[in-house]
């Protein structure tokens, strides 16, 4: 099959910027994956959005835009259209020339019981903006058949893992983890579809909670945490909650957990306790899997907080496994989400399947995308 040069672009739950990223694929195996960057948004503007989380709580059609999200999407939408440009000029200067976008937009609600999800982001404004085709609005086909709409990135992460299986072949199964502002997991078998879901919160409640205690926007390099201790009561209070006991599939939205559970805590504690829930559930979702994962490949920011990886590492060892970053397996951790909208863009135009029973819980294995070409 042919193979196609895409950017990616995804700006995630934890609404700090957009990561972009080039990739080459045929839409079944990653060919090459190219450079990333990542485009961060100013703290006025992550309120913004913060207050378009809770502007989008009135959308009943997902087509709907009350007070400021019309004016947001325009603005998030240049912004991509910006961001693009900066790469294309920089990092991926070289790489070889994109022939397609695939853009995740911002979700602003997601209801899977309501079989509701908004992203915003206009894919023909962006098209126009860089004279690119561009794939977007990847979630909604899979509702429209019974699915969650996420997580999305499993089938990248089982192409991943199907490039790694050189390298890592008695060390199946493999699960990815994605600790963005939410977390999700995809387990990889050495024969068979991957199992994919959210796990729990990620990032977004340190995010919340420094941010609400301490006035900045995320815990670096899990400084604040090193001062405190995991209070275990609080730790097991938010693992009490019907969401954990659910098998997959299932995704949540980012307003699912609060800081109500962490309340009480100091500033330290807080930071390290949540942290140790972000792992802790993480690891909990082994009960929902049909085997113990031998390999835990972690992605996304909270790697790189190291009482996270300290945690998983620990449980993941606990249960006879290694939790490896993913920069051990030879991937770049910032850019998997990114590499996985190029992909999945790739495969929307091939009307590939973007989506699975075992990863959604779609009736059948589901395509989708609109496709939005530039303004001649
Ligand atoms: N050096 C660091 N130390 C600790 N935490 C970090 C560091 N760098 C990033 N993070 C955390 O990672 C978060 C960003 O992660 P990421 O980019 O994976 O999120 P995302 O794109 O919103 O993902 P998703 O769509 O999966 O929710 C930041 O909000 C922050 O909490
Ligand atoms: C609705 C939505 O945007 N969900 C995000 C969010 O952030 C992480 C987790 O929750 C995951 O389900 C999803 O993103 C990833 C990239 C996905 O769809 O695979």
């Amino acid at each position: 099959m042919a193979t196609i040069c895409a950017i990616g672009l995804m700006s995630g739950t934890s609404m700090d910027g957009i990561d972009l990223a080039m990739l080459r694929t045929d839409g079944v195996d990653i060919v090459e994956r190219g450079p990333g960057l990542f485009v961060p948004y100013e703290a006025d503007f992550r309120r913004r959005i913060e207050q378009g989380l809770e502007t989008a709580k009135e959308i009943a059609q997902r087509g709907e835009r009350p007070g400021d999200l019309a004016a947001l999407e325009q603005e998030i939408t240049r912004r991509h259209a910006e961001a693009v440009k900066i790469f294309l000029d920089g990092e991926a200067k070289s790489w070889g020339k994109p022939e397609l976008v695939g853009f995740h937009g911002q979700t602003v609600l997601h209801r899977p019981q309501q079989a509701l999800t908004v992203q915003l982001g206009d894919g023909q404004r962006l098209a126009d903006l860089t004279g690119l085709p561009v794939v977007f609005d990847m979630r909604a086909e899979d509702m429209r058949h019974g699915g969650q709409g996420a997580p999305l990135v499993p089938a990248y992460h089982a192409a991943l893992a199907r490039s790694l299986r050189q390298v890592h072949a008695g060390r199946f199964p493999v699960v990815f983890v994605n600790i963005g502002g939410i977390s999700n997991i995809t387990f990889v078998p050495q024969e068979g579809d991957p199992v994919a879901f959210d796990t729990g919160p990620g990032n977004a409640l340190i995010d919340q909670w420094v941010a609400r205690e301490a006035g900045i926007p995320f815990d670096a390099d899990g400084a604040i945490a090193s001062e405190g201790g995991v209070a275990a009561e609080v730790v097991a209070r938010y693992l009490e909650k019907p969401f954990f006991d659910r098998r997959g599939p299932k995704s949540l939205d980012r307003g699912n957990f609060t800081l109500a559970e962490a309340d009480e805590l100091e500033l330290a504690d807080g930071a390290r306790t949540l942290a140790a829930v972000s792992a802790a559930a993480i690891l909990k979702s082994v009960e929902h899997l049909p085997h113990k994962p031998t390999l835990w490949i972690v992605c996304g920011g909270g790697r790189k907080n190291p009482h996270i990886m300290h945690d998983l590492k620990a449980g993941a060892a606990a249960a006879g496994a290694e939790a490896i970053p993913a920069e051990e397996a030879g991937l770049d951790g910032d850019a998997t989400e990114a590499e996985a909208w190029a992909y999945l863009a790739v495969r929307s135009l091939k009307k590939l399947p973007l989506t699975f029973p075992t990863t959604t819980g779609c009736e059948k294995p589901v395509s989708g995308g609109v496709l939005a070409k530039p303004l001649p």
